[in-house]
């Protein structure tokens, strides 16, 4: 096993993400997000486009920082289009920008079949055989492929969820890789609460990653104002 795969094993990976619509955006702020996340003990990160990933970097050589380059949805886009890392253009971006792993949206949709994804990966794997490669899949198949391709290290649940909406982490996904595959998974989608950790944990999951419940106060901020302001209806 890659030392970088290696060393993701038993962490808890913090997302740190803003888009350009929030006023966190920008790679100076995801630098100090990525400090924060070390401060409490954080030892990988996951981030995304080069200048983020380049700002996590210049914190300290020792991080083990998971790179994504999304590319944001256009007007006339739909959830077929592939938007985390999905060219090889892309990938390069994220190695050249000093991340220890890529992510990669790993989903056959109606515009990428099943043979421009190994294409993909395998181009991957041979341009940059010391990257580790974690593929955010949506379902079990996908997941299937990437594993049969010998050309990923990590199978993710990270895109689960995006097409059939679940309500937290997909514990049966993480459930039925570990059974069928021996690659490290990761559990990666809705985790907000400490019981949910619990349920990835019990189903077999190598490591987990929090985005959203850690990293976008705007949306902590919602959910605790959603949910006061419920019992404020259920009072009147
Ligand atoms: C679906 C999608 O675009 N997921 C993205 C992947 O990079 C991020 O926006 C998520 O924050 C990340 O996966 C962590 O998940 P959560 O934020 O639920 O803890």
């Amino acid at each position: 096993m890659k030392t970088c795969v290696n060393a993701c094993l038993g962490q808890l990976i913090v997302s740190c993400q803003a888009y350009e619509d929030t006023p966190l955006y920008g790679a100076e702020n995801m630098k100090r997000m990525v400090q924060s996340a070390m401060l409490g003990g954080a030892k990988v990160v996951r981030c995304c486009w080069p200048q983020d990933i380049r700002a996590a970097r210049s914190l300290s050589p020792d991080l083990i920082i998971i790179g994504i380059n999304k590319v944001m949805p256009q007007v006339g886009d739909s959830l077929d289009d592939v938007f985390i890392t999905p060219t090889f253009e892309k990938a390069r971006e994220v190695v050249e920008a000093g991340a220890d792993l890529l992510a990669l949206d790993a989903r056959i949709t109606k515009k990428r079949g099943k043979s421009e994804l190994l294409e993909l990966l395998h181009q991957i794997r041979e341009a940059f055989p010391n990257i580790g490669v974690m593929a955010d899949c949506a379902a079990y198949e996908e997941c299937q492929i990437c594993a049969q391709s010998g050309a990923v290290d990590i199978l993710s649940t990270t895109l689960s969820g995006l097409v059939k909406p679940i309500e937290g982490p997909d514990t049966e996904l993480v459930r039925q890789l570990k059974a069928d595959f021996t690659l490290p998974v990761n559990a990666e989608g809705r985790i907000w609460e400490l019981k949910d950790i619990d349920a990835v944990v019990e189903a077999g999951a190598d490591m987990i990653t929090i985005g959203t419940a850690i990293t976008r106060p705007h949306l902590i901020t919602e959910r605790f104002l959603n949910h006061y302001l419920q019992l404020q209806d259920h009072a009147e």
